[in-house]
C-alpha cells in the first residue's frame, strides 16, 4: 500500500497510524508544497523506521512537464456555464479577470486551430476554440462543468486527441532539483511522471546509480499516449511501473482505462516488474468515511489483475479518513486474495515468459517457479529466501504463492525496494557465507516475532553463493519444520 502524504497526514502521529495500518511506501508528490515540508516528512519517516522499527519506503514523484491551469480567477473551483466565452492565455495578468484562464506554458496553444475542442481534466468541461489571437485562445463552452485548480488542458480534433510534441522535457529543471534532493535525502523510489520513451528512464537510472551509493529504484508512470505506445520497452527499462490513471484518463477515453490497466499489469507480470495501480481508487473517501461499492469493486479488480501495490492520493493526502481508506484497501485486497486462493487462480500464472538468459538465471527462475508449486502443494506456512538484490524474492512473488515470502537481505536498499513487491516481507539481517547459520538465525528471528511457530513448515530457498564458490551448486530448496 502506497500512501500519498499531504497536509492531512504529515504529523508524526498520523504517519505512525498509517504505518500501523499497513502503509509500505510513503509517496511525496513534488507538484505540491515546499522543499522544507517534504524534507520534514522524509525525516519523520526515517525516524519512525529507526525508532519504531517500521519499514516504510519513501517515493518522490516528479512534477513533470504538463500543460495545466495556474489561475482561473478563484482559489478553488469555478463553474463553467454552457455557451460562456473564456480566454485562455499564458500571459501574466494582475488580479483576477473574469472568464480568463492562465496556462502554465507559453506554447500551450501551439498547433491548435479554430474548431478544435479544448478538454478540461479529460472531461470536467469542454470548449470549442472560436478564435486564435496570437498565442491566446478564445473558447466557447460546449459542455458545462467545473475548473479545478491546476486543471489539465488537452485538445481534440474530430474527437481524437491532438498529439503534440510540445518540446518540454520529461524531466524539467525543477524535476532535476527534486531528484538531487531525493538522492541527498536517501529516498528509495523516484516515480517519473509523463514518461514518453525508454531512453529517459535509462538515463535517469544511470544518473541515479552514478550519484548514489545505495540503489534507488526508478519507476515509470504510464500516464500518456506515448508511454502506452512504447509500453514494453518502458517496462523493460524501468524498475517498476505506476498505472497513473488520473492523467491517463486525460489522454485516452475513460472507457479504455480498465482494459489498458489489465494490459499494463499483464506486461509487468510477464517482465517481472512491480506495478502500482493509482488514482481515484477510493476517491469518495476524500469526503466520506465509507467507500462506494464501485470503488471497492475497482480495488478488488486491481488485485485480481495481479497488481503489486495500490495507491492512495487525496484519500490520504487531504482527506480526514486516510487511515480508514488504508484499512479499506487492506480488507478488500485480502478478501480478493483469499478468494483467488480458494479458486486456485494463481495456477493461471504458470508458464509465464522465461526471463533469464544465462544458465544461472534460468536455474534461479525454475527454482522459484517449482518452489512456489511445492509451497502451495505442501501447504507450508512460510517461504524463506535469502537475497542480495531481491531478484529471487521477486521471482517468487511473481508466482503469487499462498504463504508469505520472508526475504532476508543484508542490503538496506534491497529491503526498501522489496516493499513494492506483492506478498514479500523484507527483513534486514546480517547474512554469512554459511547457509546453515543463516537458516537457524532467521528461523529464530521470525519465530521471535511470532510470525511462525513450533510445528510450522517453512520452505527455504537459497541462492547465496559464498564468495569462494563459483558453481551454481548452492542453489537449493529445502523444507524445514520449526522446532
Ligand atoms: N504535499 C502536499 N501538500 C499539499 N497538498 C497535497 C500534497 N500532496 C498532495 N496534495 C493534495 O492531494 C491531492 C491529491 O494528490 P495527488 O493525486 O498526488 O495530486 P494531483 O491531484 O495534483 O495529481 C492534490 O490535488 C493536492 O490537493
Ligand atoms: C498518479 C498520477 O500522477 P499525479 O498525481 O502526479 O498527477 C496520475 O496522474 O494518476
Ligand atoms: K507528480
Ligand atoms: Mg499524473
Amino acid at each position: 500500500m502506497v500512501c500519498t502524504i499531504g497536509p492531512a497526514c504529515c504529523s508524526m502521529e498520523d504517519l505512525e497510524k498509517l504505518a500501523m495500518g499497513g502503509m509500505n511506501v510513503a509517496r511525496l508528490n513534488m507538484c505540491h508544497n515546499t522543499r522544507e515540508w517534504h524534507l520534514d516528512v522524509i525525516r519523520k519517516i526515517k525516524q519512525l523506521n529507526h525508532e519504531k522499527l517500521f519499514c516504510i519506503s519513501v517515493m518522490i514523484d516528479t512534477e513533470g512537464s504538463q500543460i495545466h491551469v495556474v489561475d482561473h480567477g478563484e482559489p478553488n473551483s469555478v463553474k463553467v456555464e454552457e455557451d460562456s466565452i473564456w480566454l485562455f492565455t499564458a500571459i501574466k495578468f494582475e488580479g483576477s479577470r473574469p472568464f480568463t484562464v492562465k496556462a502554465n506554458y507559453a506554447g500551450f496553444s501551439e498547433g491548435i486551430e479554430v474548431g478544435d475542442e479544448l478538454v478540461i481534466d479529460g472531461g470536467m468541461a469542454s470548449f470549442e476554440v472560436i478564435e486564435k489571437v496570437g498565442n491566446d485562445l478564445r473558447c466557447k463552452c460546449t459542455d458545462p462543468g467545473v475548473f479545478l485548480p491546476r486543471a489539465k488542458l488537452s485538445f481534440r480534433r474530430n474527437g481524437i486527441l491532438v498529439e503534440r510534441n510540445h518540446g518540454l522535457p520529461t524531466l524539467s529543471k525543477k524535476d532535476w532539483d527534486d531528484i538531487e534532493f531525493g538522492i541527498a535525502e536517501g529516498v528509495d523510489f523516484i516515480a517519473m511522471s509523463f514518461v514518453c520513451d525508454a531512453d529517459s528512464v535509462r538515463h535517469l537510472k544511470k544518473y541515479v546509480s552514478g550519484k548514489s551509493s545505495r540503489s534507488i529504484k526508478v519507476l515509470a508512470k504510464i500516464e500518456n499516449l506515448e508511454s502506452l505506445q512504447k509500453l514494453e520497452e518502458i517496462v523493460e527499462a524501468s524498475d517498476g511501473i505506476m498505472v497513473a490513471r488520473g492523467d491517463l484518463g486525460v489522454d485516452i477515453p475513460l472507457e479504455q482505462i480498465p482494459t489498458v490497466q489489465e494490459i499494463i499489469i499483464h506486461v509487468c507480470r510477464q517482465l517481472n516488474k512491480p506495478v502500482i495501480v493509482a488514482s481515484q481508487l477510493l476517491e469518495s473517501m476524500v469526503e466520506y468515511p465509507t467507500p462506494t461499492r464501485a470503488e471497492v469493486a475497482d480495488v478488488s479488480e486491481a488485485v485480481r489483475q495481479y497488481a503489486d501495490a495500490l495507491m492512495l492520493s487525496g484519500e490520504s493526502a487531504i482527506g480526514p479518513f486516510g487511515q480508514k481508506a488504508v484499512s479499506v484497501l487492506q480488507m478488500a485486497s485480502s478478501r480478493m486474495e483469499l478468494w483467488s486462493r480458494e479458486e486456485n487462480r494463481q495456477s493461471a500464472l504458470c508458464g509465464q515468459r522465461q526471463l533469464g538468459e544465462s544458465l544461472h538465471d534460468r536455474i534461479a527462475e525454475q527454482i522459484c517457479n517449482c518452489a512456489v508449486d511445492m509451497a502451495n502443494n505442501l501447504g507450508v506456512d512460510a517461504i524463506f529466501v535469502y537475497t542480495k538484490h531481491g531478484h529471487m524474492a521477486s521471482l517468487l512473488s511473481r508466482n503469487r504463492p499462498n504463504p508469505p515470502i520472508f526475504a532476508f537481505t543484508n542490503d538496506d536498499s534491497t529491503r526498501m525496494a522489496l516493499n513494492l513487491q506483492w506478498g514479500v516481507i523484507p527483513v534486514l539481517v546480517n547474512l554469512s557465507d554459511d547457509m546453515e547459520t543463516n537458516i537457524a538465525k532467521t528461523i529464530d528471528l521470525i519465530k521471535m516475532k511470532g510470525m511462525v511457530k513450533y510445528g510450522d513448515a517453512v520452505l527455504v530457498i537459497s541462492d547465496l553463493t559464498p564468495a569462494h564458490v563459483t558453481s551454481t551448486a548452492f542453489q537449493s530448496i529445502q523444507v524445514r519444520t520449526i522446532v
